[in-house]
């Protein structure tokens, strides 16, 4: 289908919106298993970020499940769509000069591949939130374990629906071997050199 769609070349550049932050701006994607310490992770780095004075936003299931992508569910083609708009939206904050923090089960390969392409190589860091199905069961923080194996629930990740892990995220933490700091401290270390300006 011919849109006639002819983009507006705006003047103030990410280049530019980089400067002014006087920091890098890229997309930190968390993807791992319900309950597998995704948000808990991420909610550390982020207010270590902000300490810092770097700027910052997280999405999450609450701002994007409940408010744009309220018309999907968990069936996999929605979970695609759900993955493709918030990388489109995680991309335009990364244009805005903004460290942007996901945090989604993400459970497909390819939908993870489709974040990489929409937000470029070089501006995304994959990750991997590695906590065995059985400790999340045992954890189960929103009781929703409990649900699907009674069967309330279908499709859930883990249980009756699948989980591809990555095979070489650039960040894999154990959480049942690492603590939260010390998994947050090294993503921070991962990020620091990337948080530098280069010359554009
Ligand atoms: N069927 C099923 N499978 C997995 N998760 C489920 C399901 N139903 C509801 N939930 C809750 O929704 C959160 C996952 O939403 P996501 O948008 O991250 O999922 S996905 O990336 O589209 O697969 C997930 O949040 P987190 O626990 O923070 O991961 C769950 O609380
Ligand atoms: N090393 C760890 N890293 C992250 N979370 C952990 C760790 N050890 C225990 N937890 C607990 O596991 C739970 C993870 O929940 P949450 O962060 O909401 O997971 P997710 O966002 O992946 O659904 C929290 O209750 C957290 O305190």
């Amino acid at each position: 289908m011919k849109r006639n769609i002819i983009p507006h070349d705006y003047q103030v550049s990410i280049t530019d919106r980089r400067k002014s932050n006087n920091h890098n701006s890229f997309l930190l994607w968390f993807t791992g298993l319900s309950g597998s310490g995704k948000s808990t992770v991420a909610n550390v780095v982020e207010q270590k970020l902000y300490q810092k004075g770097i700027k910052t936003y997280a999405l999450d299931g609450d701002n994007i499940r409940k408010g744009i992508n309220k018309d999907l569910t968990f069936a996999p083609e929605d979970r695609t769509e759900n993955i493709r708009r918030i990388a489109e939206i995680a991309n335009l904050m990364v244009n805005a000069g903004l460290v942007t923090i996901a945090a989604f089960v993400s459970p497909y390969k390819k939908d993870r591949e489709n974040i990489r392409s929409i937000v470029k190589d070089v501006n995304f860091v994959e990750i991997y939130i590695n906590t065995s199905v059985e400790e999340c069961e045992r954890r189960d923080v929103k009781g929703l374990y409990k649900k699907a194996r009674a069967g309330e629930i279908k499709n859930m990740t883990g249980i009756s629906a699948p989980y591809e892990a990555p095979e070489q995220p650039d960040i894999e933490i154990k959480t049942e071997e690492e603590s939260v700091d010390a998994a947050a401290q090294r993503i921070l270390d991962y990020i620091t050199p990337k948080l530098k300006l280069n010359n554009e």
